[in-house]
Parts: C-alpha cells; structure tokens; sequence
C-alpha cells in the first residue's frame, strides 16, 4: 500500500494568548485525493495549512507530510514585479537549483497548462488578476508535486473568473490526479472540485462533518449545485448554531 499524501495525528495548536485553533484534529488525505476544507472565518483553516506546510508547528500531535513535494497557491499570487511570467514560473525550478534549460521546458509547460503562452514575458503588473493566480499556479506546477496546499486562491476574484479558474483547476487536477487541501469559503467551489469536503467548527478547530462527494473528473458546470452542496450548508450552519 502506498502512503497517504498527508497524515494527521491528533494535532493541537494552542497559541500563547490561549486561543485553540486546532483542537484533536486528526485527517489523512491520500495520494490523488481532492480535499477541501470550509469553515466560518477564525476557525483555524490558515492554521490547518501553516501546519501541514511546517511553517507552524502544532503544540503536539503528529504531521506526516513530505514538504518538499507540497506545492502553495494563496489568495494573494505573491508574484515578483520585476520578473516576468516566465521567470516568476522558473523560480521553484531555480530555488532547487535545476539547470537553466530544465527550468525553462518546466516554465514553459506549466505556462501552457494555465494558457499563458502569449504573456510570458510580461510583468505581473501587466496582467489582470485572474490571470495573476493562473501564474501562482503555474509556478506551484512547475515542480509536479503531488501534494497542492490551496489557500482561499480564488477569494480575491470575481464571480465569473472564479468559476473559469475553477473549471480549469478542475482539468488540471483531471489530468494529473495530485493530491491537495482547499481551503475556501464557497460551498459551490468546494463540491465542484473535491471528492471529499471537511467542515471545520467555527470554535475550537475540529472538524464535524467529513462528507464525500460522488461523481467523476471531470465534473460538469452543474456539479456546483448538486444537492449535496444543500447537506454540506446544513452542516456548516448547524456547527455555528
Ligand atoms: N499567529 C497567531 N497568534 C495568535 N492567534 C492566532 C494566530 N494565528 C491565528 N490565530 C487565531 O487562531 C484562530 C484561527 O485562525 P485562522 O487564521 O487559522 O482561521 P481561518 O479559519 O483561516 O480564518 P479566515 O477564514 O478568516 O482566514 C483565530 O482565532 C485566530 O485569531
């Protein structure tokens, strides 16, 4: 059997003023797997993601995940201004200090999977925001991992980029079966994209509600709204009562 592509133990993480933002929390995501996690704001979904990655450790409790084959998109695409697309895309490639010209084939193949072959030697500046994230998700491409920590991506856009962003999400993971936790605050988002949905308590940072989500990639538009999305609102809205 292979490993899982994340492992949770029973994780904790209490900060010093008291707060619990991870309460006994315990997940296991499998290679290939599509996980998204909704949850009302402060309920410890951006901590969840700090201690998978290892930039925050738990207060105990066991993590299990490979991080130098996790890939980040935030809400904020964190481009350098002063480098083009394509060089903002080479730079995972050249912090592992890859040779030039495999940097250069990885940029250019996941510049082509986002659909930004014509701008890749503009400046972030130049591009809209939209196609901002499809370079931050270029960039989390170019190094193939199999483990994608998504972090609200899409929250800053609007309505209709966001579903476009959202389709093509949808055919890369189609095509490439990584694993991946998304955080996100859309329920719709969230059932389109993933084969399970967690729902996290808007206190204490425990999740109390693990709900699978059928059919297979890719999904049509209409898998937005299929009526499993109505169980997860219940769900969230019951935590919160
Ligand atoms: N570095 C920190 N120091 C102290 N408290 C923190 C820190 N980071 C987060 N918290 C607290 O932990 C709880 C969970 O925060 P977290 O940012 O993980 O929630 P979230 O679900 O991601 O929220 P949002 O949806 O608004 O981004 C909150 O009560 C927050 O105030």
């Amino acid at each position: 059997m292979t490993a899982p592509a994340l492992r949770l133990r029973h994780v904790r993480k209490t900060f010093d003023h008291g707060t619990t933002a991870l309460d006994d929390l315990s997940l296991t995501v499998e290679r290939g797997e599509f996980v998204s996690v909704v949850g009302p704001s402060g309920c410890g979904k951006s901590t969840l993601l700090r201690v998978i990655s290892g930039l925050t450790r738990p207060t105990s409790g066991d993590v299990v995940c490979d991080t130098d084959d996790v890939g980040f998109v935030f809400q904020d695409p964190t481009l350098l201004p002063w480098r083009t697309v394509r060089r903002n895309v080479e730079l995972p490639a050249e912090l592992r200090g890859l040779p030039r010209s495999e940097r250069r084939r990885r940029a250019t193949e996941a510049i082509a999977m986002v659909g930004l072959e014509e701008f890749a030697g503009y400046r972030p500046r130049q591009l809209s925001g939209g196609m901002r994230m499809r370079v931050s998700l270029a960039r989390a491409l170019t190094m193939s991992p199999s483990l994608f920590l998504f972090d609200e991506p899409f929250g800053a856009l609007d309505a209709i980029t966001r579903e476009r962003l959202g389709d093509e999400l949808q055919a890369l993971y189609a095509a490439r079966r990584f694993a991946a936790v998304f955080v996100t605050h859309a329920v719709s988002e969230a059932v389109f994209l993933s084969s399970r949905v967690l729902v996290m308590s808007p206190r204490g940072g425990r999740i109390v509600a693990d709900v699978a989500v059928p059919g297979d990639f890719p999904r049509g538009a209409q898998a937005r709204y299929a009526s499993i999305a109505l169980e997860i609102e219940g769900h969230l809205r019951g935590s919160m009562s």
